[in-house]
């Protein structure tokens, strides 16, 4: 069976390659890593989280998806990455182990299965789901205004068209609602972090509002810390902030949805670069991307694991 050490991080890959490389992870590591189909995509893809965990049940769990949007290839690519850190880190490096000992970490690597699929065979810039909408030609929600916090206020398109066309209900996505699902039935998620690229962001919510949520001093002071240790590695610079007050109003997006049902250390990522080749980042900037984005979710981790 293939081993995960001829595995190559420093590319992007097909999703068959990514869910073949997922079984031989947990295959390495059976004792630490397993894999649940949470449930499928629209044209029937699996979908599936990986769970890292050392025992307990219902421990403090932490969210991390990756590839909600599916052009953002370097987002999937750093999920698949830290996938492997936390797993070859675990029982070597004290804190990841410290932190599996107390925690779970379930992560999602391809959110948008259909969505990055068609990335690989039609439309490299292709963004939302691929659901046919009804009374439409165009295709596909934008999954990351399709959930239910502000859903359909300002910052989400009513046009169907539209790359952030928010959907006909919040959760109409199965996408969503799969997660959604999810994060319901466990109960006890501490932490949810989606990652997106590109803009060199860390921010927290809300999208749907510019007013401070009520926790914004302390998601504003550990997310400058995490993004100081990000830039710490090569001097990548970041800024941190509230979605609304760092880019623009976004309402139906996950971080606000997760906030909300109360998962206080909701953070989204936007990853390299800031413009110069945006969505299309070159493979050889995938590990060094990774790599900072590690020290910046150990934190974060860390400090949940200390609070
Ligand atoms: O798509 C991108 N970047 O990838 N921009 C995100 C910004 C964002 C992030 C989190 C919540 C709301 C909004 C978007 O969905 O518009
Ligand atoms: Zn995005």
């Amino acid at each position: 069976e293939r081993s995960t050490r001829s595995f190559n991080f420093g590319a992007y890959h097909a999703i068959e390659t990514i869910y073949s490389w997922m079984d031989t992870l947990v295959a390495q590591h059976p004792n630490l890593v397993t894999k649940q189909e949470i449930g499928r995509s629209y044209e029937n893809r699996p979908m599936y989280v990986l769970k890292f965990s050392t025992g307990g049940s219902k421990r403090p769990a932490v969210w991390l998806d990756t590839g909600i949007h599916a052009r953002e290839w370097v987002s999937q690519a750093t999920g698949v990455w830290t996938a492997n850190k936390i797993a070859t880190d675990y029982g070597t490096d004290t804190s990841v182990t410290s932190l599996l000992d107390t925690m779970d970490i379930y992560m999602l690597i391809v959110a948008n299965p259909d969505g990055y699929v068609y990335t690989h065979t039609n439309d490299r810039m292709w963004r939302k789901t691929r659901s046919k909408i009804s009374g439409s030609v165009c295709r596909g929600v934008d999954p990351n205004r399709n959930w239910d916090a502000g859903f359909g206020g300002p910052g989400a398109s009513k046009n169907p068209c539209s790359e952030s066309y928010h959907g006909p209900s919040a959760h109409s996505e199965i996408e969503v609602k799969n997660v959604v699902n999810l994060i319901k039935s466990h109960g006890n998620f501490k932490s949810f972090i989606s990652v997106h690229a590109y803009s060199q962001l860390l921010m927290y919510p809300h999208g749907y509002s510019c007013s401070n949520v009520p926790d914004q001093p302390e998601l504003d002071s550990v997310g400058r810390a995490a993004a100081q240790k990000l830039t710490s590695l090569y001097g990548t610079s970041y800024k941190v902030g509230s979605i609304c007050n760092i880019i623009y109003q976004a309402s139906g997006g996950s971080i606000d949805w997760s906030y909300d049902v109360g998962i206080k250390y909701s953070f989204a990522f936007e990853l390299r670069d800031t413009g110069r080749y945006g969505f299309i980042l070159p493979a050889n900037q995938i590990i060094p991307t990774a790599s900072e984005t590690w020290l910046a979710l150990k934190h974060i981790m860390e400090y949940i694991r200390d609070h």
